[in-house]
Parts: structure tokens; C-alpha cells; sequence
């Protein structure tokens, strides 16, 4: 394979983060590298240039430009989860249950950022729980997220085929709640992902939190299409405090046939008179509990005004935008 080189340094892809250490996978070889100075602004799936400082290390110059960034955020910082995905999964099963609440954040996250999102429901062998979990999923389906059924332990050849049909071409981010089965779906198509797990681990001295950590697996590019998968740790929490009520209400597909049709032009759809969106939650177009959960991510990122991060986030949207306009998408 040919070098891929620009005047500041040569390209590589960012496989891993573990604070300020990054694995990069140049060519062949990954080499363990750091910023310069206090930088920490570098994403798993960044492309970035590097200068070698030795056989096996390197140091990140600067980011090319992203295509997309997926972010999560509390009330302290913003945290940037992948860039360039041009999808997310969410891994949900049959049992243990899920919850509505981290499944809508995911798909809010992958709107707002512009990446397309699907469900997997897994353990569909278990079918005392299938009616159930099919219901609630339904809700997500109707909303136009495609909803994919597997059984990595009952069909573990239809599963892969399945999600080797879904990742194919994309860089993918895998997102699921403890006990879903996200790894077993991992190394159903990534056989070696363990073996992996445990080098960067060590490459990166991330000691026995082997699965704390954001990794990528590359896999064989499809159609000249580079093919990855980013497995991100579980987590309870997925705060969106960096979206703004603008940006929160169009992060709903379910409202954009009501926005601007409520009688105040700046409505928050909460108890205002003659609001399109409280009216279609009475006539059953919008659910419940997707406006509640609207409601309660409007009242998180109040509190978040005025924070470092979220200039810093609309600068990275307006870089995105730039950039995409720059090689004419
Ligand atoms: N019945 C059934 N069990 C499954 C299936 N897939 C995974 N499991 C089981 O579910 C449990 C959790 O699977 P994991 O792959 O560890 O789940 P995870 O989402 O990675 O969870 P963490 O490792 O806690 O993040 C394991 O005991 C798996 O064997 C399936 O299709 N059917
Ligand atoms: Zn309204």
C-alpha cells in the first residue's frame, strides 16, 4: 500500500484514546502517539498527521477535516465520543430490559450531528420477552430508525450477515447499554477484536480497564468503501447539555412536521395555547414520553449556558460545514 503522505507529515487514523495517548494505525504499523502540549481535541476516527519521533511513535501535528463528530456532555464538559462516523448503532435487547431515555439521546446525538442511525434488537431467541421488546421498539421504527432483530448466540450466521450487510462502507459506532450484547456482537464479526482489545490496552498502558476505553477496528473496505467499527464503552449517562433548544426540537423527527405551526413563532412547546406539537402529543402523532424526554433535555442544557464548550461545538459545526461545502457534498 502506498505511503499516504502530506507536506506536514504522513496520514494515519486514530484507533484509539486513552487521555492524551493515541493509537494510530498508519499503513501497517500502530504507532502510540501524543499531541503537542496541553492539546487533547483529538477524536477516535480523526484522520490525523503525524511526524514520527521513533520506530514506533509519533506525534499528532494537526486533525484533517471531520465530516462529522459525535459528542456527549454533562454540566462540566463536552466529551467527543468518534469523528467522521457516518452511522450509529444502538444495541438494544430482549432482555435485560433498556432504557427508552438512552436509546432517544443516541438517536438525538446522531441527528444533531448529522449521522444516520439504526436499532439492533439482539436476543430475539428469547422469546417469552420478543412481543414486549418488539412493542417498544416499534415506536423507534415508526420514526423511520431501521429496526434490525438478531440472535448472536441462537443465529449467529444470519446476525452476521445481517450486520455485515449494515456496516459494509460506513464508519459505524456501536452504542449500547451493559448486557445487551454489544461485545458478543463484536466478536462475531471482529474475531480477533479481543486479541486487539488487549494490545492497544497495553500500547496505551490503559492497565486493567481494558474496556474503558473508545476503540475502531478497521475492517476490509467494501467496494474501495473503507469499512469500521467503533465500540464505545457502556454507559449510564448520555448528556446532550451542549444542544440548543433550536437544534434540541429538530433532533426530533417526529416534530418537523409541526415547527412553525404552533401560534408563538417561538414557541417551546411545553404549556403555551395553540402549540402544533402538544396537540399532535393529544392526538397520538408524537408519544409521550419523546416529549418528556424534549422537555428534559431543554431544562439540562439551560443550565449549561455560557460554557467554554459550547462555542467550541459550534465552531466544530461550522468547521464541518465548511469543510463539506469545501469538497462540494
Ligand atoms: N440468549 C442470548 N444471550 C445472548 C445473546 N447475545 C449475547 N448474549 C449473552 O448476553 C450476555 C451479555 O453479553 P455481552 O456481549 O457481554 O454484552 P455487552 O453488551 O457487551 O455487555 P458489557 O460487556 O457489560 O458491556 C452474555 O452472557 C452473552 O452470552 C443472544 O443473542 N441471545
Ligand atoms: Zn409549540
Amino acid at each position: 500500500m502506498a505511503k499516504k503522505e502530506t507536506k506536514a507529515g504522513s496520514l494515519g487514523t486514530v484507533i484509539a484514546a486513552h487521555g492524551r495517548h493515541y493509537l494510530v494505525q498508519a499503513d501497517d504499523i500502530k504507532l502510540h502517539c501524543v499531541t503537542r502540549g496541553k492539546k487533547s481535541d483529538v477524536a477516535v476516527g480523526d484522520v490525523v498527521e503525524y511526524q514520527l519521533t521513533s520506530k514506533n511513535q509519533g506525534v499528532i501535528e494537526a486533525i484533517t477535516p471531520r465530516q462529522t463528530l459525535l459528542y456527549r456532555s454533562d454540566q462540566y464538559k463536552s466529551k467527543m465520543l468518534a469523528a467522521n462516523l457516518t452511522q450509529l448503532v444502538v444495541v438494544v435487547a430482549t432482555e435485560p430490559s433498556f432504557s427508552d431515555d438512552l436509546i432517544s439521546r443516541a438517536l438525538v446525538a446522531s441527528e444533531s450531528s448529522g449521522i444516520k442511525a439504526h436499532i439492533i434488537l439482539n436476543k430475539i431467541d428469547v422469546t417469552e420477552s420478543l412481543p414486549k421488546a418488539r412493542e417498544r421498539v416499534g415506536l423507534y421504527a415508526k420514526l423511520g430508525y431501521p429496526v434490525h432483530e438478531v440472535s448472536v448466540t441462537g443465529m449467529p450466521d444470519s446476525t452476521r450477515s445481517t450486520l455485515m450487510n449494515l456496516l459494509q462502507g460506513q464508519s459505524t459506532i456501536l452504542i449500547g447499554q451493559s448486557g445487551m450484547g454489544k461485545s458478543s456482537l463484536i466478536n462475531l464479526i471482529i474475531p480477533d477484536a479481543e486479541i486487539a482489545t488487549r494490545e492497544i490496552s497495553a500500547a496505551l498502558d490503559t492497565g486493567k480497564h481494558t474496556t474503558t476505553f473508545t476503540r475502531l477496528f478497521q475492517m476490509d473496505a467494501y467496494q474501495g468503501q473503507a469499512t469500521s467499527v467503533i465500540d464505545s464503552p457502556g454507559f449510564q449517562e448520555f448528556g446532550l447539555h451542549h444542544l440548543s433548544e433550536g437544534m434540541l426540537e429538530r433532533a426530533f423527527p417526529e416534530f418537523l412536521p409541526y415547527l412553525g405551526n404552533c401560534k408563538f413563532y417561538n414557541c417551546h412547546h411545553h404549556a403555551e395555547p395553540s402549540c402544533a406539537v402538544t396537540a399532535a402529543i393529544k392526538s397520538g402523532e408524537i408519544s409521550t414520553m419523546r416529549h418528556d424526554l424534549f422537555k428534559q433535555l431543554v431544562h439540562e442544557a439551560a443550565h449549561h449556558r455560557g460554557i467554554k464548550c459550547v462555542d467550541h461545538y459550534s465552531a466544530e459545526r461550522l468547521r464541518i460545514r465548511v469543510s463539506l461545502i469545501d469538497t462540494g457534498k
